[in-house]
């Protein structure tokens, strides 16, 4: 069997950070070791929250050219932002399929047509066999382990199963797990075979962010390794 190109990625979320800070919390973040930084953007309607959108977005580009930009889109309409984020220099637009079932497809389309990586999200209450007519379409599936909505909340365990059925269906496929995860639920997450490890208040609250990335880090290449071995 073909060697695995899976890798692990650690792209921190700034939801809980200072964000009259933002550009100097990225910059930490991504001097701390960051692959990529995952950009919560929630509409108040999707969600019941308000973040930033895409003018925010474009003002953080003009301060960081380089960086991977991930919008974890948690909005009604997705549709509606793909052309403004990629306007905006996202490099990978993350939507949620709940709210726009019949439209998941010309998403997807659209979202590569404007040069964009595509990013599938599921609620932890949406069984995760609703992504197996996507996925061909899609570059990442998010399995979200906390409600979206909020940082700070507790790690749903028991998406864990939802991450290992992904795993074995589809060995190549980026996974992403996104809420509550950090140093004490990074294990589950990597045993299970989420590769993109998205970690907010773990990280932005640590003291040293260096350190708690890259042990993150170490326990997925590990798990990654296994799961590599096991197939050859
Ligand atoms: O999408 C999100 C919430 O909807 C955030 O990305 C997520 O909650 C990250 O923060 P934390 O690690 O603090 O849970
Ligand atoms: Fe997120």
């Amino acid at each position: 069997m073909a060697k695995s190109k899976l890798t692990c990625k650690i792209g921190p979320s700034v939801l809980n950070s200072d964000l009259s800070e933002l550009h100097h919390e990225s910059r930490r973040l991504l001097d701390s070791g960051a692959d990529y930084l995952h950009l919560d953007v929630m509409d108040g309607h999707f969600v019941p929250n308000l973040t930033f959108g895409h003018p925010v977005v474009k003002c953080l580009r003009s301060k960081i050219d380089k960086a991977f930009f991930e919008t974890h889109m948690m909005v009604s309409n997705p549709m509606q932002w793909v052309e403004p984020m990629a306007d905006s220099g996202v490099n990978q637009y993350t939507f949620h399929i709940e709210p726009c079932q019949e439209t998941v497809l010309d998403v997807c389309r659209k979202v590569r047509e404007s040069g964009m990586k595509v990013g599938l999200a599921l609620k932890p209450g949406t069984d995760v066999t609703a992504v197996e007519q996507y996925v061909d379409h899609a570059d990442m599936v998010l399995i979200m382990t906390v409600e979206p909505g909020f940082g700070g909340q507790k790690f749903m365990t028991d998406m864990m199963n939802k991450v290992r059925w992904l795993r074995q269906q589809y060995p190549e496929l980026d996974i992403e797990v996104d809420g509550g995860v950090g140093p004490a639920t990074i294990a589950a997450c990597a045993e299970a075979g989420a590769n993109m490890i998205v970690s907010g208040t773990a990280v932005i609250g640590a003291k040293d962010p260096k350190a708690v990335i890259s042990q993150m880090r170490d326990t997925v290449n590990s798990s990654l390794q296994q799961l590599q071995n096991k197939s050859s």
